[in-house]
């Protein structure tokens, strides 16, 4: 709590925020990336996905026709015609890289070497018709994809495509295994390899399609670091230019906490929270002792501490909000009060500017605080003389508080410059003997000869003196001797917050 504080006072959180200003765009510009690369591979996986599945779909067509040309072969013997007639397929159709003819588990004629039987077994054949293996005799390291096409007895045509045909296929531009193909119980993976199985899954991205003809599927999946990898590659250009944003962006962010706010705001703040408090200090009888009443003190309590005036209310002035901070410590005053018993007379005084006479909820105020504390309370209003004030045109105002039994007092009598000319232009009741003067008793200087001119000023006007400031008994008898009517120091009592005051009253009325 204080009017100069930086907008954030603790240094090592100014320092933690600030930190966060440098991983906020790295953190923020890390989930964007990795949010538009997923999504960015999750599109270009749909399409590599529907690209792969045309292609592979065209080559089975394709080897698919090529078996179909030649079927009636199937079954027929070996001869130079039946090889020229399956050569013609290869030269012919495209993917298309062998055309043999089958009977049970032997090749018996093949485009390649002609007549020459080899194995070549009926089982892993997806849906009987399409095979995927990882190598054949002619080529053990290169993949093979094999089309069957059967005749109603156990001859076949089987239709050989090299597998670097169905690889180009599923390896373009995806992460990863890229594109994968699932043929019976085989499957490749985009770099071409085949493997025995089916294609593993993944939790985070999984995207499969079969096709509605021929028997494959398709598929795309990733793990997650697989999506970091990808993620990091595009982020890592960035990384320098957010670091040095966020460093900026902490430098300033810095600047900006150790500024101090602006008063107004944290005045309103302040206010806001009720942390403008009244704290009442006792006017006293100088021959009895008793309290005859309070002046109500502005405080500016935060937990345990309290500020004074002097720390904060020419700031308060300036920012437009005495006006209201006055009538929320009138307000409070009256209930805090309420419950007590005061004695009959007991002068209340709350310190007001000139021009807040004028504030027309004054008066509501004043009556409110008639109402509920009765009519033995007097509600006085000490100028203070901050500022000088045209009274003129505010008659009706002061005639309607004057009528609700309020009395004006001059505060601080003597030390202002206009405080002669309040004197003849306001019905004044009371002159407040100032500090200074008091202050001049022990001391026999010259405002030891002011106080006694007050005092024979206010006498003569027949005005109500008080003195405020006493802090010794000598003090008191000077001023007790001088006739002066009440006197308010730390010699009889400090300001006190209104609980303390309700508490002690009973024991001085
Ligand atoms: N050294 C010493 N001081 C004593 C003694 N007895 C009382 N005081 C102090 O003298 C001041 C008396 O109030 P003031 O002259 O109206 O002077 C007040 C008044 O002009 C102004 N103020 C206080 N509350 C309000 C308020 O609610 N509204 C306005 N407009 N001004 C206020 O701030 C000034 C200072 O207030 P505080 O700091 O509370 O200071 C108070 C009080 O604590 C004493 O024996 N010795």
């Amino acid at each position: 709590m204080s009017l100069h504080q930086p907008r954030v006072p603790s240094r090592s959180l100014r320092l933690t925020l600030a930190a966060l200003a440098v991983l906020l765009p790295v953190l923020v510009g890390w989930g964007i990336t990795v949010s538009t690369t997923y999504l960015g591979l999750r599109d270009g996986a749909e399409a590599r996905l529907r690209y792969a599945a045309v292609e592979v779909n065209a080559i089975f067509e394709r080897s698919q026709h090529a078996a179909r040309a030649v079927l009636p072969l199937a079954g027929q013997p070996c001869s130079d015609e039946v090889v020229h007639n399956l050569r013609h397929q290869v030269t012919t159709v495209l993917y298309v890289r062998t055309v043999s003819l089958a009977r049970g588990d032997h090749v018996y004629c093949s485009s390649l070497f002609g007549r020459q039987v080899s194995g070549a077994k009926r089982e892993g054949y997806a849906d009987g018709r399409a095979r995927l293996m990882p190598g054949n005799q002619l080529t053990p390291d290169i993949p093979v994809f094999v089309w069957r096409e059967s005749t109603p007895g156990d001859a076949a045509v089987l239709v050989g495509v090299s597998g670097g045909h169905l690889s180009s296929a599923l390896r373009h531009g995806v992460l990863g295994n890229g594109v994968m193909l699932q043929v019976g119980p085989n499957w490749m993976d985009g770099k071409g390899r085949v493997h025995a199985g089916t294609i593993p899954h993944k939790l985070l991205f999984d995207m499969r399609k079969a096709d509605p003809v021929y028997p494959f599927s398709v598929a795309v999946a990733l793990d997650g670091d697989e999506i970091l990898l990808a993620a990091w590659r595009a982020y890592e250009p960035m990384l320098v230019l957010l670091v040095l944003v966020g460093l900026f962006g902490a430098w300033g962010a810095y600047h900006w906490l150790s500024q101090p706010r602006a008063a107004d705001e944290v005045i309103a703040q302040a206010r806001a929270r009720g942390e403008f408090v009244p704290y009442l200090q006792p006017l006293v009888c100088p021959q009895s002792g008793r309290w005859l009443g309070a002046e109500v003190l502005m405080r500016w309590r935060d937990g345990d501490r309290v500020l004074a005036p002097g720390a904060f209310i020419a700031e308060v002035e300036q920012s437009g909000s005495l006006g209201a901070i006055t009538r929320d410590l009138m307000a409070a005053t009256t209930s805090g009060l309420s419950g007590a018993r005061l004695p009959a007379g007991f002068h209340l005084a709350f310190n007001v500017t000139a021009s807040q006479l004028a504030d027309p909820e004054l008066v509501g105020l004043c009556r409110v605080l008639r109402e509920k504390l009765g009519e033995a309370v007097v509600p006085v209003l000490e100028l203070t003389e901050r500022e000088t004030f045209d009274l003129a045109g505010h008659g009706g105002q002061l005639a309607e508080l004057f009528s609700l039994g309020v009395e004006l007092a001059l505060d601080d009598f003597g030390t202002g410059q206009s405080s002669l000319s309040y004197l003849s232009e306001l019905q004044v009741h009371t002159l407040k003997i100032d500090r200074s003067f008091v202050d001049a008793i022990e001391r026999d200087s010259l405002g030891k000869v002011v106080l006694d001119a007050v005092i024979a000023l206010g006498q003569s006007l027949g005005l109500k003196l008080v003195a405020e400031g006493v802090e010794t008994a000598a003090q008191r008898d000077y001023l007790q001797a001088a006739g002066v009517d009440v006197l308010q120091g730390y010699y009889f009592a400090r300001p006190m917050p209104l609980a303390d005051f309700v508490r002690q009253l009973p024991g001085h009325a």
